[in-house]
């Protein structure tokens, strides 16, 4: 390094780092050389499980590696790629991807990867809901469960009442179509639909709520999770739900969790509390009412075969089984988001069978079910469909792993040892076994 460069070293160090987009970087080999913070929490990975891979191990993993390895194959630049998966902590992350190959004096020296994690802006929206399709309404609604059923009972009334309703509920339980539902259930009905969503730091928007919704008549205001808004958002929204005048406005808002605890802990405003819980509505999570789950599938199906022609129509009983033991951390949005996978990859089957699932979610299952991969499903034997080689590969090596760590009782540096790798990188296999992204 010259005098200058180490003079720079710091500034760079210290930019890339405040960036707020991810940046990965790899050399020539394939070796990442760049890993910053925004990366990191992206990820939900360290420097240290990244920075001695190579580019063979790069193969084998996530989409965003391979765009990486891609572009330092083809030298062309890939924009805008989007991706949306559940990260090692368990969080729901949409990221788009630009990745740029890297030249130095006509030589390719690299690849630099530039995440922007949309997660949070995506949901930055005000807007009325769906102008151009089909209105949603508590018909479309899948509730087999009584819990389901004893939710959609008490929206309707909501909606009869017309008082402020407070949707209760995790991620991905149905929040948004239950409060748009309820719009859609007004009698007369109101003229706009709007959904403020809170999951952003800035929540600047707040201060012009009473421009953004002065309409003539009758609106539907739905706050999805108020209690990701500072106490000071809050105290802003409070006064301008006080202050907003005409009785057949509908208010509506949701939060993430237990509304005494959320108090509790200075995370909700009580005032704000109380405005909404005229009825409190509590959504159950996927996992308490797991016969929602087949009628779900059976609906996304039959829906994806009219939109689009698929062939897909059930699921094979050994799958549905999987299907009702899991748990669903991420509520009917992780199955939907599942279903997709396994339908955009599938060609003219009609049942979704086990050798369709994606390998992140087999592996999970495998942990559960203690029911692992066996030696066998790397035969090929002529009643049985051939795998695509990468996912054979995949599935092998989540084999070979797993039986290697059982060899050496769990112990990751004997088995990196009798590899012929290193810790971190056995680690950082392991981890991405486990956690495998969608
Ligand atoms: N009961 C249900 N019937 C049909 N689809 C459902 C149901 N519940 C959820 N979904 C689907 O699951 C996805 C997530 O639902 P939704 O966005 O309403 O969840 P949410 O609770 O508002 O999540 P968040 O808190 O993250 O905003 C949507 O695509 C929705 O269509």
């Amino acid at each position: 390094m010259n005098t200058i460069d180490q003079f720079l070293f710091p500034l760079y160090e210290f930019a890339v780092n405040r960036a707020g987009v991810g940046i990965h970087a790899v050399n020539h080999t394939g070796r990442t050389v760049i890993y910053n913070d925004k990366m990191k929490a992206i990820e939900g990975l360290e420097l240290e499980e990244v920075i001695d891979r190579s580019i063979l191990e790069l193969f084998n993993f996530n989409q965003e590696e391979s765009t990486l390895l891609k572009v330092l194959q083809s030298g062309i630049e890939q924009l805008n790629v989007k991706q949306t998966y559940w990260n090692r902590k368990g969080n729901e992350i949409t990221t788009v991807n630009d990745t740029y190959p890297i030249f130095h004096e006509d030589t390719l020296i690299g690849a630099v990867e530039i995440a922007r994690d949309v997660t949070a802006l995506e949901k930055f929206i005000l807007h009325p809901l769906r102008k151009n399709s089909d209105p949603v309404t508590f018909n479309q609604l899948i509730a087999t469960s009584d819990e389901m059923k004893a939710v959609v009972a008490t929206a309707v009334k909501a909606a009869k009442a017309r008082l402020p309703v407070l949707l209760i509920g995790e991620s991905g339980t149905g929040k948004d179509l239950i409060a748009e539902s309820i719009h859609n259930e007004l009698t007369p009905s109101n003229g706009s639909f709007y959904m403020l969503s809170c999951h952003h730091y800035d929540n600047s928007f707040i201060d012009t709520l009473h421009e953004d919704l002065n309409s003539d008549g009758a609106f539907t205001l739905f706050c999805d999770r108020i209690d990701l808004l500072s106490i000071q958002h809050q105290q802003k929204l409070y006064a301008f739900l006080k202050s907003s005048g005409q009785a057949d406005h509908q208010f509506i808002a949701s939060i993430g969790d237990d509304p005494v605890e959320l108090i509790a802990n200075g995370t909700l405003m009580k005032d704000l509390y109380y405005f909404f819980t005229s009825f409190a509505i509590r959504i159950p999570p996927l996992r308490k009412r797991k016969e929602d789950i087949l009628p779900f599938i059976t609906s996304y199906l039959a829906s994806r075969k009219k939109r689009f022609g698929t062939s897909l129509e059930g699921i094979a009983p050994d799958v549905e089984e999987l299907f009702l033991q899991y748990d669903w951390p991420g509520n009917m949005r992780e199955l939907e988001f599942l279903l997709n996978e396994i339908a955009s990859l599938a060609s003219t089957e009609s049942i979704i069978t086990y050798g369709m699932l994606p390998l992140h979610f087999r592996l999970k299952m495998d942990g559960m079910n203690d029911n692992p991969l066996q030696a066998m499903d790397f035969i090929v034997q002529p009643q049985k469909d051939l795998l695509p080689l990468d996912q054979y590969l995949k599935d092998a090596e989540a084999y070979y792993l797993q039986k290697a760590m059982k060899l050496h009782e769990d112990n990751i540096t004997k088995t990196a040892q009798a590899l012929g790798m290193s810790r971190q990188n056995l680690q950082y296999r392991l981890r991405k076994l486990k956690n495998g992204r969608g």
